[in-house]
Parts: structure tokens; C-alpha cells; sequence
């Protein structure tokens, strides 16, 4: 008879590292893995947010401990590891979740600025790998997946955000790679736009081009946190077992643009060009406050 690798004990009696679970797609992972019978590890800054989603999972039969912790501290990183190895003697898949970025154009970042998201998106994502991998995955195997973002390198406003995901990308492949023999497999998810509570970061002025950005996805529409969840589920799952070093776009088709690729490019500009023409109105072009050279 034909058994399927998906059952709803899929993650039974295994434990999950979730950063930013206390929020947003963190969340939606998070409850999504309890479903399916995993232990949660949940990371994030903010104890009250993180014991917010630890109830919820109580309460709907499942369990999850809660972790303060900045992903950008090296030294916090590596006794966090140690501490949910010492709380649950397992850590079987991470999720790099955490991560962010505020708008603002090239030409007005400042170095600190752009340090904070570098340490944030890759800095931080690598840190949490690295200490899973060398305190317990190196010996017991495992799954990583890191959550990036279908914009690297085409976002007005997300430079630096951008430059950090395709650091994260380049990232996952290479640790695929090195840390196959262990029995680990590294992938990511790159989520385009989602109606999230990450949305809530951005100031009142995006909210008209916020409004336009539907438009400028083939899908008409943002996607939801349970749709990028699902993607996290089906690589950290036995289904993915021959899967590692991949990205995996959750983002209704944006197409990316590629030059010199006949009417592939062309559709792909047309909706580069509607997507810089949602910005208009939004002072990406001006110098911000923050940083005056
Ligand atoms: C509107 C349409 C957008 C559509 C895009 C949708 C696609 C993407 C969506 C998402 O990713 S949603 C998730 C959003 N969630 C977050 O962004 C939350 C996490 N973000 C942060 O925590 C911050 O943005 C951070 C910069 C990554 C880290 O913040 P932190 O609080 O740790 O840093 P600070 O110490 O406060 O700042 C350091 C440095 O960074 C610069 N900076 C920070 N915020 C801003 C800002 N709003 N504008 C300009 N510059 C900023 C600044 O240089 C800070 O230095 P100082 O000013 O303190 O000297
Ligand atoms: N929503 C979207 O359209 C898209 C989102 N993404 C990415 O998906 C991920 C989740 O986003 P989303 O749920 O929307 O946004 P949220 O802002 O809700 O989630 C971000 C989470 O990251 C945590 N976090 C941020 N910085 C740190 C840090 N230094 N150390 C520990 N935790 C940190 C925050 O926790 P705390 O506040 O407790 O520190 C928060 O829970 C992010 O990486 C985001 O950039 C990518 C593409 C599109």
C-alpha cells in the first residue's frame, strides 16, 4: 500500500528553532509545525511577543519554549543554542526567520544604518546556523531553512536589504554544500509580497504605495503568511529529503528582470516599471532625515 510522507504527525517528537516567531510569519510558522506534532524554540527580541505565541500553542495542545535573544550577538547566540539543547536535548530543523529592514534609497543610508540590516538579514542568520550546526547538527543531521526575499537586487528603497538576502542566498548554497555529508540540508524561501505584520513597519507615507503593489504582481494580489509557511514545511519536511541549496520563490510570479531575454524581459520590465511607478509620491529620492553627508 502506498503511504504518503505527508501525515499529520510529520514533525512528531522533533524539536524546531523559529526566529522571529513572536510575529508575523514567525508566528504563522510556528503554529504550523505544532499542528504537525513539533516542539518550538521560538528567538526574537521582544519576551512579551514571544509568550504571546508560546500560550497559543499551549492552548492548542502543543508546546514551544520562548528565547530572548539578538540574532546579531555572537556571544548571545552561541549560549542561546546551548540553552535549547539544555531545554529540549534536541534541535532538529531551524528556521531563520527573523529579519527587516526600513526604506530608504542607496545614496542616504548611512554605514551604521547599513550595517544594521546586513547584521540583521546575514550577520545573524549566519550566526544561528553555524552554532546549530556546530553544537548539535554536525553529528545528528538536520534541516535550515532561511528566509530571504524574492527583491534582492530590484527594490528601490531595499538596497540594503537586498544586498543581504543574496548574501543569504549564497549563504544556503555554499552551506548546503559543506554540510551535506553531515546529513544536513540547507534551502531558502523568498516570500514576495505579504500581507503581514511586518507591513506595520513601514510609516504612514507607504501606505498609498503599499495600495499599488497588488498591481504590480501577475498575481493581483498580496500572498498570505500560511502560503510562505507551507513553503518552510515542505523543505524542513521528509518530502524535500533530496532537496537542499535551492530557493524556493513564494511571490505570485514577479518576474525578475533579465536582460537580453526577448519577451521574457519585456513582460519582466513592464512590471519593474509599474512597480518603480508605485513609489511615486513616496520621498524615496530624497535624502532622510537620518543621514545628511
Ligand atoms: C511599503 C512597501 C514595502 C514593501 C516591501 C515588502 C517586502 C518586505 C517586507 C518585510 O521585510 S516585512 C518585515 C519588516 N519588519 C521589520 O523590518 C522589523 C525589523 N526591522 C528592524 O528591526 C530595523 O529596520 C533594523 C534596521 C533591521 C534593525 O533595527 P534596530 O532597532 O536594531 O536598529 P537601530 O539600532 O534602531 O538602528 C541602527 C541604524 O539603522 C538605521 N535605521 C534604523 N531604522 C531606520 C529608519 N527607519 N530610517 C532610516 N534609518 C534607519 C539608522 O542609521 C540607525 O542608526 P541611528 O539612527 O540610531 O544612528
Ligand atoms: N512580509 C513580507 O512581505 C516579507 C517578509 N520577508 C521577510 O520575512 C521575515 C518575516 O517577516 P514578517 O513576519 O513579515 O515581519 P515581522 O516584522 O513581523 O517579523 C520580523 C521578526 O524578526 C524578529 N527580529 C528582527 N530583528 C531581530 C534580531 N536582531 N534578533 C532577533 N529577532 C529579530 C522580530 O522579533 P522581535 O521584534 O521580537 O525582535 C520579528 O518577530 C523577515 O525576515 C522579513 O524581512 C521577506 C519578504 C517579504
Amino acid at each position: 500500500m502506498y503511504q504518503s510522507v505527508f501525515r499529520p504527525a510529520l514533525f512528531a517528537g522533533q524539536v524546531v528553532v523559529v526566529t522571529g516567531g513572536g510575529s508575523g510569519i514567525g508566528r504563522c510558522i510556528a503554529h504550523e509545525l505544532a499542528a504537525l506534532g513539533a516542539q518550538l524554540a521560538l528567538v526574537g527580541r521582544n519576551a512579551e511577543k514571544l509568550g504571546a505565541v508560546q500560550q497559543e500553542i499551549a492552548r492548542a495542545g502543543g508546546l514551544a519554549s520562548s528565547h530572548v535573544c539578538d540574532i546579531r550577538d555572537e556571544a548571545a547566540v552561541k549560549a542561546l543554542v546551548a540553552e535549547m539543547l539544555g531545554r529540549h536535548g534536541r534541535l532538529d530543523a531551524l528556521v531563520n526567520n527573523a529579519g527587516g529592514q526600513y526604506l530608504a534609497p542607496l545614496a542616504g543610508i548611512s554605514a551604521k544604518g547599513w550595517q544594521a540590516v546586513l547584521d540583521t538579514n546575514l550577520t545573524g542568520g549566519f550566526l544561528m546556523a553555524r552554532e546549530c550546526f556546530v553544537q548539535h547538527m554536525a553529528e545528528h543531521g538536520g534541516a535550515i531553512v532561511n528566509m530571504v526575499a524574492d527583491m534582492w537586487g530590484s527594490m528601490p528603497g531595499m538596497g540594503h536589504s537586498g544586498a543581504a538576502r543574496a548574501g543569504m542566498v549564497s549563504f544556503t548554497e555554499t552551506a548546503a554544500v559543506e554540510w551535506a555529508a553531515h546529513g544536513v540540508r540547507v534551502n531558502a524561501v523568498a516570500p514576495g509580497y505579504i500581507a503581514s505584520s511586518g507591513m506595520d513597519h513601514y510609516p504612514p507615507e507607504a501606505a498609498a504605495m503599499l495600495r499599488k503593489m497588488p498591481a504590480t504582481v501577475p498575481a493581483g494580489r498580496f500572498g498570505n503568511e500560511a502560503e510562505v509557511s507551507a513553503a518552510v514545511v515542505f523543505l524542513l519536511s521528509p518530502a524535500a529529503g533530496f532537496v537542499s541549496g535551492s530557493v524556493l520563490r513564494v511571490d505570485g510570479a514577479r518576474p525578475q528582470v533579465r536582460p537580453g531575454m526577448g519577451p521574457v524581459a519585456a513582460s519582466a520590465e513592464v512590471q519593474q516599471r509599474r512597480a518603480v511607478r508605485a513609489f511615486d509620491g513616496f520621498p524615496l529620492y530624497q535624502t532622510p532625515k537620518v543621514f545628511q553627508p
